[in-house]
C-alpha cells in the first residue's frame, strides 16, 4: 500500500484519480490545486500523481526532488522546457511522463509505429482527436504521442514533419508531413484516429475512451510501477511491458 499524492486534485481526473487510488487499496495522501503547498503535500506522499496545468510543473518538480519521491506527469500541453524541467527531475527521482496513461492509446502507439514503418511515405498520415469541451489544448498529448509513433516509425523527428493546421488557400499537401485535426464538443472523454490514406485505399487505427477511469487506473498502476525504479525517465510501454 502507498500514500498517493495528487497535484490536480479537483480537477476531473483528480477526482478520477482518487476513486483509482481507493480502488486499488492504496492511501490518498491529499492533494493541490492552483493555491496549494506541493511542497508539504510531497512530504507525505510516498509517490505524486500530476493531472493539472503546465504551469504547475516547475513547482511540482521541485516538491517531488525534494522530498525525493517518484512522479508521474499526466498533464498535456507540455513545450519543450517542460520536458527539460522533467529531464532535471529524473536525474534525482524517477519520473513517468504521458500523454496518455490508458492500456488502450499505449498498444495504439505501438500499433501506429508499426504500420508507419511498414506502410512508408507513400502512404499520408492525418492524426484526428475529440475531446469534451473545456478541453484547453490543442493537439491533446495523445494526438502528439501518436504523432511521435509515426515518425519515430519513419525515422524521423515530429517537430520537422508535423503540420499542426491548415486554414485558407493552404497549397497541396505536402509529402512526408503529419497532419492534425482537433474537435472540440460535449462530453467526450478523448478519442483518436490516426489516418493512414494511400491511393484508393486507407487504414484508420483508432481508440476510444469511454470515460477517465482508464486514464485514472493507468497512472496509479504507473505510480505503484515507479516506486519500484531507480532515478530516470520512463514511459507507459516499460510500465505495461508492451
Ligand atoms: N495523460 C493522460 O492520460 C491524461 C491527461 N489529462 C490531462 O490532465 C490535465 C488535467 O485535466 P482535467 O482534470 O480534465 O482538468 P481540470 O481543469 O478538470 O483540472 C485541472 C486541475 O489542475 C489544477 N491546476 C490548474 N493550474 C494549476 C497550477 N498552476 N498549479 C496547481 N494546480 C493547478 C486545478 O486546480 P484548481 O482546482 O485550483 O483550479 C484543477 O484542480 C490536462 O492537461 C489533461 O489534458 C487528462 C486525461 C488523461
Ligand atoms: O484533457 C483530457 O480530457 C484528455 N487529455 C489527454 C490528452 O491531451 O491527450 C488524454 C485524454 O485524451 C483526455
Amino acid at each position: 500500500m502507498a500514500r498517493i499524492g495528487i497535484i490536480g486534485s479537483a480537477g476531473r481526473m483528480g477526482q478520477a484519480l482518487q476513486a483509482a487510488i481507493a480502488a486499488a487499496g492504496h492511501d490518498y495522501a491529499g492533494g493541490v490545486g492552483r493555491d496549494g503547498d506541493p511542497g508539504a503535500l510531497a512530504g507525505v506522499s510516498d509517490v505524486l500523481i500530476d493531472f493539472s496545468a503546465p504551469a504547475a510543473l516547475e513547482f511540482t518538480c521541485e516538491a517531488a526532488i525534494a522530498a525525493g519521491v517518484p512522479l508521474v506527469v499526466g498533464t498535456t500541453g507540455l513545450e519543450e522546457r517542460h520536458h527539460w524541467l522533467i529531464d532535471a527531475a529524473a536525474v534525482s527521482i524517477p519520473v513517468l511522463q504521458t500523454g496518455n496513461t490508458s492500456l488502450g492509446v499505449t498498444l495504439l502507439a505501438h500499433l501506429v509505429r508499426e504500420a508507419a514503418q511498414r506502410l512508408g511515405e507513400d502512404w499520408d498520415i492525418e492524426i484526428v482527436e475529440t475531446h469534451h469541451r473545456m478541453k484547453v489544448d490543442a493537439p491533446s498529448g495523445t494526438a502528439l504521442l501518436l504523432g511521435e509513433a509515426a515518425a519515430c516509425g519513419r525515422g524521423e523527428r515530429l517537430k520537422d514533419v508535423e503540420q499542426r493546421a491548415r486554414d485558407g488557400i493552404t497549397g497541396k499537401r505536402e509529402a512526408g508531413t503529419i497532419g492534425f485535426a482537433s474537435l472540440r464538443g460535449g462530453t467526450v472523454a478523448g478519442d483518436h484516429s490516426v489516418h493512414f490514406l494511400a491511393d484508393n485505399e486507407r487504414l484508420v487505427l483508432s481508440h476510444m475512451a469511454e470515460n477517465r477511469g482508464i486514464f485514472a487506473r493507468g497512472a496509479v498502476r504507473a505510480a505503484e510501477w515507479l516506486l519500484t525504479r531507480t532515478p530516470g525517465r520512463y514511459s507507459m510501454p516499460e510500465v505495461l511491458d508492451l
